[in-house]
């Protein structure tokens, strides 16, 4: 496939149903981890053995994982008034007193989905397995805007990033030591580091391609570096002109001088469903190149879907390909959002246990190398959902929000993230309650 227009579906893929797919990786569904040889840090909260069996017992829900299941039982009174309440026939959802608001935003609440009275079973059965803590790494100061033509005033890249971190998010890209010839728009990355380097209370990691760029990003002061590599030959070829092995080579290189720097390197891997050129990416070759930077030290790797194109239906197979390689807890997942998936790839993401979530706030993004791919999932779009979830970020969405609201002013155009504008217009005065 060289387009856009299809999303990639299981019959792109490997045997195992969708289905089957899912309620494995769901966190009822513990599997022997023998089959993986790793160990049983994914589970959250649940310590499984090798006989497919978990200690505390939970084999109803390993048949009961999913809603779509639900019909094939006789639900529990408190179930019912729950979904009852959660009317699927209105336009809008009302679920009522079951739901209890928690938070609030700029004098008005929007709610944590969290259920108080009776309905203990079908809540816990959709969050268990969802980590407490989310770590959500924001690249909007790099990813977001090395696709901008006009050039953004550095006073702004860095006002930018002083709001983010101000907001609390724990990592911001802040920009990448790569060629100026090839993304004019962060040719100005020392510039940035200066203003930056200061700032407390965020890590600012850098893209560094090669040791040219390494070094440059050391120089300027980065304390920690991202390599990035790509799951698709052609993708590595336009993106970073070079093959996915000699990537590997370029960026042993860059481990190796980052050890001896004490540098902390993260890695990427892109077109981790499907690459513009090439069409479905297989599981495989991710796990690959994942276990590849995995093993020439990296301490993070995210996995990115650079064209947006993936559904659960694909996100599942890969990730159970990653995680067949190396340990849950060691991955991110960075999804643009241009297919209106991200949202559902990152519920399904946390449903298998991954706690490391890439989002560029407003939604920008997009990479000079993708062609009609759109931005990243907006963070605010993330943060609201996992409040909803009751998952903790430990960042202010009315921060977040400002920030984003400020990018967006300059770049001249409305925010990218749907719960920014809906709080921002306050059309949810009457959703808060749900
Ligand atoms: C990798 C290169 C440099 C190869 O580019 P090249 O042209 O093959 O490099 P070269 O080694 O032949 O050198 C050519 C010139 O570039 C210079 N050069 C060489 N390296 C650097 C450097 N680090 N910084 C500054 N200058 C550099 C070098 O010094 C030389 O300068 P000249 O002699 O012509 O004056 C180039 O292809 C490049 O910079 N690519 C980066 C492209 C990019 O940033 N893409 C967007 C990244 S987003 C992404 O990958 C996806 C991700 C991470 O977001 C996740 C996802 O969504 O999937």
């Amino acid at each position: 496939m060289s387009s856009l227009e299809e999303p990639l579906g299981f019959d792109k893929l490997p045997s195992m149903s969708t289905m089957d797919r899912i309620q494995r990786f769901s966190s009822g569904a513990c599997r022997p981890r023998d089959d993986f040889g790793m160990g049983h840090r994914w589970i959250d909260g649940r310590d499984c053995t090798t006989s497919n069996s978990c200690i505390d017992d939970d084999r109803s829900f390993v048949k009961e994982s999913f809603p779509w299941r639900r019909h094939t039982r006789k639900l529990s009174e408190g179930e019912q008034h729950l979904l009852q309440n959660i009317s699927i026939s209105g336009r809008t959802s009302t679920v009522s007193a079951t739901l209890r608001e928690s938070k609030s935003f700029k004098g008005h609440k929007y709610s944590t989905f969290s259920n108080d009275n009776g309905t203990p079973h079908i809540t816990n059965k959709i969050s268990k397995g969802i980590p407490k803590f989310v770590k959500i790494v924001e690249v909007g100061p790099r990813d977001g805007l090395q696709n901008e033509k006009n050039i953004v005033p550095t006073s702004v890249k860095v006002e930018l990033i002083q709001r983010l971190v101000s907001s609390g998010l724990p990592v911001v890209e802040a920009t990448s030591f790569v060629s100026p010839k090839w993304v004019p728009q962060l040719a100005d990355a020392k510039d940035v580091m200066d203003a930056v380097n200061s700032l407390d209370g965020a890590r600012l990691p850098v893209l560094t391609p090669n040791l040219k760029g390494f070094e440059a990003a050391v120089s300027a002061g980065a304390k920690e570096v991202a390599i990035f590599a790509s799951a698709s030959e052609s993708f590595s070829l336009s993106n970073i002109n070079c093959t996915i092995e000699e990537s590997l080579l370029r960026y042993r290189a860059v481990t190796t001088a980052a050890k001896e720097h004490g540098v902390p390197v993260r890695g990427y891997v892109s077109c981790v469903v499907g690459c513009p050129v090439e069409g479905a990416v297989p599981p495989s070759k991710v796990a690959y190149v994942v276990k590849e930077l995995y093993d020439m030290g990296c301490f993070e790797i995210s996995l990115g879907d650079t064209i947006g194109i993936g559904t659960p239906g694909s996100v599942v197979p890969m990730l159970e390909a990653v995680m067949a390689v190396v340990p849950a807890d060691i991955l991110a997942v960075h999804f643009h959002d241009t297919y209106g998936q991200a949202l559902a790839n990152i519920l399904m993401s946390l449903q298998m246990g991954i706690s490391i979530v890439d989002s560029s706030i407003a939604g920008l993004g997009g990479c000079p190398y993708a062609k009609g791919a759109s931005g990243n999932v907006a963070t605010e779009d993330v943060v609201y959902m996992l409040n909803g979830l009751g998952v903790q970020t430990n960042v202010d969405l009315g921060k977040l929000i400002a920030a984003g609201d400020f990018i967006s002013k300059h770049l001249g155009r409305p925010n990218g993230s749907k719960a920014a504008v809906a709080l921002n217009r306050r059309i949810t005065a009457d959703a808060s309650k749900i």
